[in-house]
């Protein structure tokens, strides 16, 4: 078993990292010009090169000011299981006819030992042009990691941040179920909703694999199917019904119900008939669950179902019986979420599916994956559109924390520079905009990358931690932001800055790289 020094000195044997989630996660879950760049850096003798590529994305999704990381654990299992299967190196063959046989052997020979991963931790609230991640090895190979880890991070991170804007409208105590599977894309959309919405602040899913999978607490209800399934109550041939405690048996549980039934107002909806069930139910000791309402004016419906409920508790003297839990779904998202809020409603849980899980309003996160350092000398990706120019230099990231416990600004360093210090003031710059800068003296500060794959360096290895453990933090860290970069309607950005130095080199590069154009 491996073992790994902890940073007070001491050893312990690091858990082991399991393999991929899904399957299909190898290393052939690439793009092909991957594997001609790596034959490229190979034929050219630069593959051993080392090389540090960031992985970021540019511009926060659905509108917001922020965004929930996720999917980082998967990145190192992929990592850590990382080699090329004959089979895989066969295919590869035939789908690169020209490559010498050698080169297929170094592909043979390729695994993750000498790449290091320093990452922000997982469920972290992050921010544009940040590094989520930061790989270093030999260029050659994390060349051919860009495209599974974008992959892995970019739907992660988009739907775990989604179910957190879906958390935010609904209010802290309301359930929220996951109900997108039928509507995700495929089985992976499927259990990587389920996984990362719950991550982002759902409680629940209706997904039995993903309960498997990960633990993740299963709800669920009933459909239409099984209501209009009976045609008449002679259908019902199994009439009796033990009681809850087993001491005695109703033996026509459906005459009791018709009995609770004909003392109950008539109202145009299923509400008279589940009260009559749950209060048959109650004689017997058991406790109903509640209702779901699935069409109509939700607000409305689930108004009048709990004061139906209240009557009947005051009726018939019982105690609890308004409470009954109300739950909703139905084509739900963030405006229908709002506009019930507004209206007011007696809803306690709600079952989201399509527009949570196949994230309606924004397609995808854009994160990607740049090369920033290679054999100590830093590159810079240039851009007509400034968002898309890159911050070169394997870099620190520091969150910056002020008097009142929020977070200020995250700001990125050059690897060598003194990291900023409490109590001390440091100048944070705008990576891009001269003008916009400012001092911050932090009453806290987090580094944020950690080393989540040591590669052949002794640094110690952080534990990925549980699913339960990420969601805490995502929880935690969303609580931590200033109410002005949550909110909805025109939200505050948050601040992003880079040290005086790396500015200065930043801008120094650029110049430097920039060609200067000729008029004639
Ligand atoms: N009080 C409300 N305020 C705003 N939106 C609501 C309210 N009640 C329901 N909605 C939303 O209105 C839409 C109603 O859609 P639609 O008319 O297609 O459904 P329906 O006819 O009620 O039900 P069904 O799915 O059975 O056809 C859904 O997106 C639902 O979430
Ligand atoms: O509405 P969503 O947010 O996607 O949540 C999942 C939906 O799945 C079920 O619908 P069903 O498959 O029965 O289809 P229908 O409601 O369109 O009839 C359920 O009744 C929800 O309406
Ligand atoms: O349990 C439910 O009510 C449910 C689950 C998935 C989709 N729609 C409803
Ligand atoms: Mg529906």
């Amino acid at each position: 078993m491996e073992t790994i020094p902890k940073e007070n000195g001491s050893t312990t044997a690091a858990t082991p990292i399991r393999a991929a989630t899904n399957p299909m996660v190898t290393p052939l879950l690439t793009d092909l010009y991957q594997f001609t760049m790596a034959y490229a850096y190979w034929k050219a003798g630069k593959h051993l090169e080392r090389a540090v590529f960031d992985l970021y994305f540019r511009k926060n999704p659905f509108g917001g000011e922020y965004t929930v990381f996720a999917g980082l654990e998967e990145c190192i299992r992929l990592i850590a299981n990382f080699h090329f299967k004959k089979d895989d190196i066969s295919f590869m063959r035939s789908v690169m006819p020209n490559c010498e046989d050698e080169f297929f052997e170094y592909l043979t020979q390729i695994d993750c030992s000498d790449v290091e991963v320093y990452a922000i931790p997982e469920g972290s609230v992050v921010f544009p042009k940040v590094p989520l991640i930061r790989i270093e090895g030999p260029v050659a190979v994390v060349q051919l990691l860009e495209t599974p880890f974008v992959n892995l991070v970019n739907y992660a991170s988009l739907v775990a941040t989604n179910a957190a804007r879906h958390r935010f409208v609904a209010g802290k105590d309301k359930m929220l179920m996951e109900f997108g599977l039928r509507r995700a894309q495929g089985p992976d959309g499927g259990i990587s909703a389920s996984k990362y919405c719950y991550i982002g602040g759902f409680d629940a899913t209706s997904n039995v694999a993903a309960g498997n999978l990960f633990g993740i607490p299963l709800r669920g209800t009933h459909s239409h199917a099984f209501v209009s399934s009976y045609m008449s109550p002679d259908e019902i041939v199994v009439k009796s019904l033990r009681s809850h405690d087993g001491s005695s048996t109703c033996m026509d549980f459906l005459t009791l119900v018709r009995t609770w039934l004909s003392k109950l107002q008539v109202m145009r909806s299923g509400i008279p008939n589940f009260c009559a069930v749950a209060l048959a139910l109650n004689d017997l000791g058991y406790t109903a669950s509640g209702i779901r309402l699935d069409s109509g004016d939700l607000a409305y419906l689930s108004t009048e179902a709990r004061n139906f409920f209240l009557s009947v508790e005051k009726e018939f003297n019982k105690s609890g019986f308004g409470k009954m839990a109300v739950t909703a779904s139905n084509d739900l998202n963030e405006e229908t979420l709002d506009a019930l809020n507004k209206q007011g409603h007696e809803i306690d849980a709600f079952g989201i599916g399509t527009y949570l899980v196949t994230c309606y309003t924004q397609a995808a996160l854009g994160c990607v994956f740049k090369l920033v350092e290679i054999k100590d000398q830093p590159r810079i990706k240039l851009s007509e559109d400034v968002t898309k120019v890159s911050i070169p230099c394997k870099k620190r990231c520091f969150r910056l924390y002020g008097k009142e416990g929020y977070a200020l600004v995250d700001i990125m360093t050059g690897e060598d520079e003194t990291p900023p210090k409490v109590g001390q003031r440091l100048l944070c710059r705008h990576p891009f905009n001269e003008s916009k800068r400012a001092y911050v003296v932090p009453q806290c500060v987090e580094e944020l990358l950690r080393c989540y794959w040591p590669g052949s360096s002794n640094k110690p290895r952080e534990e990925l931690p549980s699913l339960n453990k990420v969601r805490e933090r995502c929880m935690q860290q969303l609580e931590q932001m200033r109410s002005d970069h949550m909110r909805r309607l025109n939200p505050t950005p948050y601040k992003v800055s880079v040290s005086a130095k790396l500015y200065d080199f930043i801008h120094f590069l650029w110049l430097s790289e920039a060609p200067v154009g000729e008029l004639q």
